[in-house]
């Protein structure tokens, strides 16, 4: 499995303080991420790619540091967003698959096969000369999967993937997540799919609050959303 350090990490914006002195080493192959609205969960994961920078620390992926090793890092790490339309970037599902795969210089019966296995593979065959924007917003998150799986990442993080997905598409993507080989970091208030994984963070007040195995995390977060005044 791939490894993801942070080192000291601190993120501020403007005054506000959103991630306060991470220190963590990622190596398990599955990674849950909860925590209360707002306290840094998706800043952290955005870090790993350099999608965010931190204002202070470091952040590494095989001991590359994400500051300079960005376009490589990229690569190799596919980012699930939440809000599946923002992924959105080609006219029909197809090509919108397809062109995940533009920085690699494959050959292109390779690509096509890549783009009709990861179509096959989250039921959007039939649907790959469709704009993506007819979708539905279950639709677009597998398509924000196929999209994101074809790269054939090392590492791949979804921030909140199955937010919108009712319950057939919840087990599918539950499913796809144990079946994967490559490491897996998961921003979710969906607990229950984080039954199986390896390790769970709970991140709280911008801090790490607890960490763990996911019944023990799980539980601590749940006490503390317990005693939180509405
Ligand atoms: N680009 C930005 N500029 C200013 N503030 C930001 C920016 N991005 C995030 N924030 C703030 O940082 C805080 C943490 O946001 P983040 O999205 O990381 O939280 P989260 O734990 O993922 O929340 P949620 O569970 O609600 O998705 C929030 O208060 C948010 O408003």
């Amino acid at each position: 499995m791939p490894k993801v350090t942070f080192s000291q990490v601190q993120v501020r914006y403007d005054e506000s303080l959103i991630l306060d002195n991470i220190n963590l080493c990622l190596s398990e192959h599955r990674i849950g991420i909860i925590g209360s609205n707002g306290g840094g969960k998706s800043t952290l994961t955005r870090l790993i790619n350099g999608l965010e920078e931190p204002t202070s620390g470091t952040v590494t992926v095989d001991g590359r540091d994400v500051a300079t090793h960005g376009k490589e890092i990229r690569q190799q790490v596919g980012f699930v967003f939440s809000d599946a339309e923002n992924q959105i970037v080609m006219p029909n599902v197809r090509d919108d698959v397809a062109f995940s795969l533009r920085r690699f210089k494959l050959p292109k019966p390779e690509r096509e096969a890549r783009v009709d296995a990861a179509l096959a593979r989250f039921g959007l065959t039939d649907l790959a000369q469709q704009s993506p924007h007819t979708l539905s917003g279950g639709q677009k998150q597998l398509l924000a999967l196929a999209a994101v799986l074809v790269i054939d990442p090392v590492l791949i993080i979804a921030d909140e993937p199955t937010t919108l997905l009712d319950l057939r598409n919840r087990d599918r993507i539950q499913r796809e997540f144990a079946a994967l080989d490559q490491q897996l970091i998961v921003v979710t208030h969906d607990l229950g799919i984080l039954s199986d994984f390896d390790r769970v963070i709970c991140i709280d007040n911008h801090r790490i609050a607890a960490d763990g195995q996911p019944a023990e995390v799980i539980a601590f977060y749940r006490d503390l959303m317990a005693q939180r005044p509405l």
